[in-house]
């Protein structure tokens, strides 16, 4: 993987729901992950002013940056720097339409890539015995995105399925009479009200959903692991029984490396 460039960089993920933006000092977080709403841009332009950034780098599912705010850094001598549809994708991918894989998920797996480098070396002893090294990335955000990485870095795929609040308004819009509850902490196996059964069915129903995806991958992917991010990877990580790291940079260190990319070619 990529040396991270030894400047400061803001990295912004623009997702469905929010903005999510972090500030990198080489390769080191120069201070939390803030989330914001659209469309309070002047959030990130602080950001940018307050460190004295230099790049910015940005995924977008959702919405861009405003022309003005990107004229404003770019006269301001600041680079800005965002992956360009229909560009190769910056790791091997058996995905049958590159083009349309979403920008977040491309930086996560650059993040992935970044945080768990594959291992290249020949095997020592014949798998399937052997640790694969294998990821299964999940996005936990309005959607919930899951791509899979054998252990040599190969992007294998991936599901996109409905997030937390997104199953939750469903069943409430399309229904004359469920209630629209916020998710909440769910305890025990099944639920013992109309809001717990919803919040079970939700919430409890995306563990299971990820557990049953980690099973059916394990035999064929051994030592396999998942990789939690997104506004909903923490109380996941918590309710999960199948081996799991939570990366809440993971989107934003994935967008550090494109900066290494980009500034690599450039020069
Ligand atoms: N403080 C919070 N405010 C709002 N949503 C939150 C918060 N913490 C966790 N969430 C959950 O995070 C989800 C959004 O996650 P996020 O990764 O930001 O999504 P996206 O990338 O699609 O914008 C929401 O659907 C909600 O379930
Ligand atoms: C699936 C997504 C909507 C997830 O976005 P999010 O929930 O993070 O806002 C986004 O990754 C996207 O628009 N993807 C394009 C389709 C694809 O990845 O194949
Ligand atoms: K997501």
């Amino acid at each position: 993987m990529e040396t991270p460039v030894r400047s400061t960089t803001l990295a912004l993920d623009l997702g469905n729901s929010f903005a999510k933006a972090a500030v990198f000092v080489g390769g080191a977080l120069a201070g939390p992950i803030v989330r914001f709403e659209y469309p309070n841009w002047e959030v990130a332009d602080g950001l940018v002013t307050n460190h004295g950034v230099e790049n910015i780098v940005y995924s977008s599912v959702a919405n861009v940056p405003p022309r003005e705010l990107m004229d404003k850094w770019t006269k301001a001598q600041r680079r800005v720097i965002s992956l360009q549809a229909g560009n190769p994708l910056p790791f091997p991918s058996r995905y049958a339409t590159p083009e349309t894989l979403g920008q977040d998920r491309i930086a996560a797996v650059l993040g992935c890539l970044a945080s768990f480098p594959p291992n290249t070396a020949p095997a020592t002893t014949p798998t399937p015995a052997r640790d694969s090294g294998a990821k299964l990335i999940v996005d936990a955000g309005t959607c919930v995105t899951t791509d899979l990485l054998d252990g040599t870095g190969t992007h294998l795929g991936g599901n996109i399925s409905p997030g937390v609040r997104m199953r939750l308004r469903a069943m409430h819009e399309f229904t004359a009479k469920l209630p629209e509850p916020e998710p909440a902490a769910v305890e025990g196996a099944v639920g013992s009200t109309t809001v717990s059964a919803l919040r079970h069915g939700a919430q409890l129903g995306l563990v299971y959903e990820l557990e049953g995806l980690y099973f059916r991958l394990l035999p064929a992917h051994p030592g396999l692991e998942l990789v939690l991010t997104g506004g909903d990877g923490e109380w996941l990580a918590e309710k999960l029984s199948v081996p799991c790291s939570l990366r809440p940079d993971l989107v934003l260190r994935g967008l550090l490396q494109l900066t290494s990319i980009y500034v690599r070619n450039e020069s």
